[in-house]
């Protein structure tokens, strides 16, 4: 049998956004209820069909890299940043600073230095960047038993719509109930059709090249904002 490719996509956020509930129910379809606090980082793997129900599926590991969002540990997990193919950004839905520290993240995320570089948060911190990443990313709003619909739509409103301005796609869950991802129902949809999209980039662009912009060798891909490159 032929071996199962894989891509590799990171859970951020702040520390009790629910990374690790949502990373269960994820690769589980069930829910943890009482998770202890991430170190370091915690691995899930989930077998996704691509495409499913076209002539093009296929099976795929995604693996799930949970990062531990304590501040204390941001100047250690910049090893697990490399060779990422998907980002899942999570926010809380009752803590609006969550959804706007995700900039932060993704600043670290592409530094690999704790996101503390102001000259480069700046340049994320721009409309046009959605355009320079080639990485796929979702955000994921969670506790949306505890914010209700009204609220969680409030907070794009009140606290601009992060999601909108990079270009991606978003959703709201209740990490607690085993039914948020249930197959067929909306939130599923969008997540398998990232999922897919994190497989399309990686191994199914016709130029052949890895697409990952985590790769050192390759600056930032976008005639936008060249001035974006990694930095090691
Ligand atoms: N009510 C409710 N509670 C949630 C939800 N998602 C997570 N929680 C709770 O929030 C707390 C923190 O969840 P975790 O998954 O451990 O958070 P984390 O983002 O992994 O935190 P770190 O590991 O510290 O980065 C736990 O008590 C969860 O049960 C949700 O959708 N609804
Ligand atoms: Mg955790």
């Amino acid at each position: 049998m032929a071996a199962i490719d894989k891509v590799k996509v990171l859970l951020v956020g702040d520390s009790g956004v629910g990374k690790s509930c949502l990373t269960h129910l994820i690769a589980h379809n069930e829910p943890i209820h009482n998770p202890s606090w991430t170190v370091g980082c915690s691995v899930e793997v989930k077998l996704h069909e691509f495409r499913e129900g076209t002539q093009h599926q296929k099976s795929y590991f995604i693996e799930l890299w949970d990062i531990g969002g304590s501040s204390n540990h941001r100047s250690t997990r910049s090893v697990f940043y490399n060779s990422v193919h998907g980002i899942i950004f999570v926010h809380d839905l009752t803590n609006r600073k969550s959804q706007q520290n995700l900039k932060h993240w993704l600043a670290e995320v592409l530094n690999k230095e704790g996101g503390k570089n102001k000259q480069v948060y700046d340049e994320y911190d721009n409309e046009q960047f959605a355009g320079s990443t080639m990485i796929p990313m979702i955000f994921i709003g969670t506790k949306l038993d505890l914010a209700g619909e009204k609220r969680a739509n409030g907070i794009d409103k009140g606290g601009g719509d992060i999601a909108q301005d990079w270009g991606a796609d978003k959703l709201y869950l209740d990490c607690r109930d085993g039914r948020s991802l249930s197959p067929g129902s909306s939130a599923s949809v969008k997540l398998s059709r990232f999922f897919d999209k994190v497989i399309e980039m990686r191994f199914h662009r016709h130029d052949g090249m890895s697409p990952s912009i985590f790769d050192k060798r390759r600056p930032f891909s976008s005639p936008m904002s060249p001035k974006l490159y990694m930095t090691d």
